[in-house]
């Protein structure tokens, strides 16, 4: 089926923000993180940027192949809040087209291309030198919505515990729940 962007989903070039401080690929307060930003995009689609830091080094000089596997995770999971939708990576399929050498400004757009049920698939793009750049990246994914159950169950009780306490992130889950 083709996807549905949720009538309340933010208009198109707006900032989509953080769902969670503590998050390694979007959060504010991890020092290490991504520090991604999204906007929406037309559709079910959206743009996003993350800068390279010396912290994400592999190779001398390069981005490690896992953190830009994280970049394009974060990027193809911010397209659910699109579609209003609790969702987590169930498959993420990388090709590494080109190096990314730290300092670089890695330029990402992704869309979801067709929802069966709870399962929701993406496709993401990451180029370099600007939005028209050359393609160093992409990833097709496969997300599996899940009920706010599946973090409060899994996850370690302290940091459940402060979510639960903490009224922005109750606004943000709340704002997926009410989810007709
Ligand atoms: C106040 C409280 C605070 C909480 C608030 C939280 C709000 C947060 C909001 C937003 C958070 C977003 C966070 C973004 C972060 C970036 C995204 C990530 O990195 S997420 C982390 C990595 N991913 C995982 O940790 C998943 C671990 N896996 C699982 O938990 C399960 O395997 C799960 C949920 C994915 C599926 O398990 P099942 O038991 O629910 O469902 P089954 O029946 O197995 O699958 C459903 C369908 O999907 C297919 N499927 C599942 N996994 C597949 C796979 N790997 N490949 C292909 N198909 C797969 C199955 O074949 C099935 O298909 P058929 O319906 O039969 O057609």
């Amino acid at each position: 089926m083709q996807p549905v962007r949720h009538p309340d989903a933010p208009a198109p070039g707006e900032l989509l923000g953080a769902h969670y401080g503590q998050c390694f690929g979007c959060g504010g307060d991890q020092p290490h993180g991504l520090h991604l930003e999204a906007r929406a995009g037309e559709g079910v689609s959206l743009t996003a940027e993350f800068t390279v830091q010396p912290a994400h080094q592999g190779a001398p000089g390069l981005a490690h192949g896992g953190v830009l596997a994280s970049a394009l995770d974060e990027t193809l999971g911010s397209l659910n809040w699109l579609l209003r939708t609790i969702a987590v990576t169930g498959r993420l399929e990388t090709d590494f087209v080109r190096p990314v050498p730290v300092g670089t400004t890695l330029h990402l757009e992704a869309e979801v291309t067709a929802v069966a049920g709870r399962k929701i698939y993406s496709t993401a793009t990451g180029r370099v030198g600007g939005p028209d750049g050359p393609v160093a990246v992409r990833a097709d994914a496969l997300f599996i919505e899940v009920k706010v159950d599946h973090f409060v169950d899994h996850g370690r009780q302290e940091e459940i515990q402060a979510a639960m306490s903490d009224p922005d992130q109750i606004r943000r889950t709340r704002a997926f729940e009410v989810n007709p």
